[in-house]
Order: C-alpha cells, then sequence, then structure tokens
C-alpha cells in the first residue's frame, strides 16, 4: 500500500511501551512487532527504552536487552519504514544517538520538558548533521501556557527541527486545549506540528483528531495502546476512525489489527485500560511512566498509590525526578504513622 498520506503516523508501542512491561522486551517481541508494522505500512516505529536513549538504569528501570539491539532488530526487518529513536538530553548523549544512527535509526526525537528547550540545541543540531529527520518534542506540554510552549517551539525550529510535537505526557490535557496548542503553533510556525497523547482520561482519540483539524500532521500512536500510563492513543483505532473520516494514514487497517490481535496482545501482562491510577495520572497531570514507579512505592510503604501520584501532582514533579517518588510515597508513609499514634 503506497500513495498519499494526510498524516504520518508515528508508532511508539515498542518504546513509550517499554514503561507499561517495565522496560522487559526481547528482541524476538521487537522483530515480530516491528516486521508487522512495516508489513502494515507504518511510516515510523520509535525503538528504545521507555525514556529514550540511555534510559536503561536504577533510576529509571533496568533494560531486559541492550536497547541498540533492539533497534538493530527493528531496522533489519524494515524495508520501507523509518526507525526513530527518542533522546531526552541527560539521559542520553549524543554519543548514544551517534551510535544509533551508525545501526540504522533514521528519525531523531529529542525531548525536553515544556519549559527547557533550550537544553535540546546540542542534540538537535547534531541529528541534523548526522542526515536524521529532527523532530522537538516538547513533554509535560499541559503544565505550561500556549504562549509558553510557541516560545518553546520556536526555540528547537530555529536549531533546525523538521518537526516540533505537542506532549501531553500525563494525558492531561483536554480536547479545547489541544486545538488551541496545535493552533498557534501552527500560526506561529513553519515546520509539521505532531501531537502524542495519552489516554488516562480517555481523551487520547478526542485529543489526536482535535489536533489532526488544528492541522498536525504528524501523529503517535501506540498498537493495543502498548504505551506508559493507559497508554497511547491506539493506532489501530486511529488508522479506522481516519478511514471513516476520509484521511489517508496508508496503513493497512487488518494487518494492524491483526498485529494488535496476535503479536501485542500476548506481550502484554493484562490489557492496558484506565485504571484507577492510570485514571489519577490524567486527573492530577502526573507523567504517565510514573505508573510502575508509584505503585512499587505504595506497595513498599503500605501505602494508597493514589496519594502518592495526587501529590506528585501537587509538586509538579517532572521527568528525571523519579526518586520523589520514594520521597513521597516516605514522607506519606510516617504521615499515616505518626498520626495512627
Ligand atoms: C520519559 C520519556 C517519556 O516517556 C516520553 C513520552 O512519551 C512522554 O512524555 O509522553
Ligand atoms: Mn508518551
Amino acid at each position: 500500500m503506497t500513495g498519499q498520506r494526510d498524516i504520518l503516523i508515528t508508532e511508539v508501542a515498542l518504546r513509550d511501551g517499554s514503561h507499561a512491561i517495565a522496560h522487559q522486551y526481547t528482541v524476538e517481541q521487537v522483530t515480530n512487532v516491528a516486521r508487522a508494522l512495516d508489513e502494515a505500512n507504518v511510516p515510523y516505529m520509535e525503538v528504545a527504552h521507555g525514556d529514550g536513549l540511555s534510559g536503561s538504569s536504577l533510576q529509571y528501570g533496568l533494560s531486559r536487552t541492550d536497547e541498540m539491539k533492539l533497534i538493530e532488530a527493528a531496522v533489519s526487518v524494515c524495508k520501507h519504514s523509518k526507525v526513530a529513536v527518542l533522546l531526552l538530553p541527560g539521559i542520553g548523549t549524543v554519543n548514544e544517538l551517534k551510535e544509533a544512527h551508525r545501526i540504522g535509526a533514521k528519525m531523531a526525537r529529542i525531548a525536553t520538558h515544556i519549559t527547557e528547550a533550550d537544553i535540546s540545541k546540542q542534540h538537535i543540531e547534531m541529528a541534523k548533521n548526522l542526515g536524521m529527520e529532527t523532530v522537538g518534542f516538547l513533554m509535560m506540554s499541559h503544565m505550561a501556557p500556549t504562549e509558553k510552549l510557541v516560545e518553546q517551539a520556536k526555540l528547537m525550529e530555529s536549531y533546525g527541527a523538521d518537526v516540533v510535537y505537542v506532549v501531553d505526557s500525563a494525558g492531561a490535557l483536554l480536547p479545547h486545549e489541544v486545538r488551541e496548542r496545535i493552533r498557534a503553533l501552527r500560526d506561529h510556525l513553519s515546520i509539521d506540528i505532531g501531537f502524542h497523547g495519552h489516554n488516562n482520561l480517555s481523551l487520547a482519540m478526542a485529543n489526536t483528531l482535535a489536533a489532526i483539524e488544528e492541522g498536525a500532521k504528524r501523529i503517535d500512536g501506540s498498537v493495543r495502546c502498548l504505551g506508559a500510563g493507559a497508554g497511547n492513543t491506539q493506532t489501530e483505532v486511529l488508522v479506522a476512525v481516519c478511514d471513516r473520516l476520509g484521511i489517508q494514514t496508508g496503513v493497512d487497517i487488518y494487518k494492524m489489527m491483526d498485529l494488535a490481535e496476535h503479536i501485542v496482545a500476548p506481550i502484554l501482562n493484562s490489557p492496558q485500560e484506565i485504571t484507577k491510577d492510570s485514571l489519577v495520572l490524567g486527573y492530577a497531570g502526573v507523567y504517565s511512566s510514573f505508573l510502575l514507579h508509584a505503585q512499587r512505592a505504595a506497595k513498599k510503604f503500605g501505602i494508597d498509590s493514589r496519594d502518592i501520584l495526587v501529590e506528585l501532582g501537587k509538586r509538579k514533579v517532572v521527568g528525571g525526578q523519579e526518586d520523589m517518588i520514594i520521597d513521597v510515597a516516605a514522607e506519606i508513609a510516617g504521615q499515616k504513622a505518626g498520626a495512627a499514634v
């Protein structure tokens, strides 16, 4: 299947989905998913540790398999699709970017907190020098007003990014907020705009459609919702909905459905759904990738994971501050013990 595409989908299950399975991807799983995505004619797929290149650590979670081996595996079976990598400056460095490029990654997505685009300069410039398609990825976009988003996106554009994404990391944005943000970026930038949603408030599809209506051309999805928290906009559903709306994705719907059903569903420990904890992520505006960390801390300290997440939301904790999850859990447990005396 070829031809015109109105939007370009990036499938993120092999990176964002890594959070949901505690970074336990095997080469065999990645090979099977990547091959099926390629056969379904998905233009881009992202492969890396959930926290991006070099994310494997005690702080973020150790990978079962070296991510470079996973990237190589995906590249080896892609005839048409391009493999993308995510890099958070400070977690990954230009060295990992160069290595990912050397083994065949074609797109670099450089991710920063919504107010910290300035730390992406070196990495965006390096990716462009390597000849990679380059995306600026502004995470936790709900935490800043639209004017700030525009300012930060313009910085990424000035560094050479080909695309800038509004990233709803917490799944906290409402459709009118997505609409306002995408429209402002369209009005102020000359490059393509993208949207990456999470389904914690069951709004990923509505938000994605709002983004597309406002002119976003790059859209992320995760097959079977295999992403952090309640997952992302479900790719196979997005393909079907776009088809009904007359929006060309170029992706084969049946092949995506078969991939979801027969290859991705068996990878999941339990089906991706909106649980009380993932709902609180969206409600309190907390990083979707904090879900499993907060659940583990709740178990360790014998407290309700929702209390941890709500407190993290109040403190406006951001990606990279995973150690705060333990601090907050210990504090809550201490307060409870004190109150019980
Ligand atoms: C920690 C990186 C994060 O998972 C990137 C992303 O997908 C998001 O912010 O939603
Ligand atoms: Mn995400």
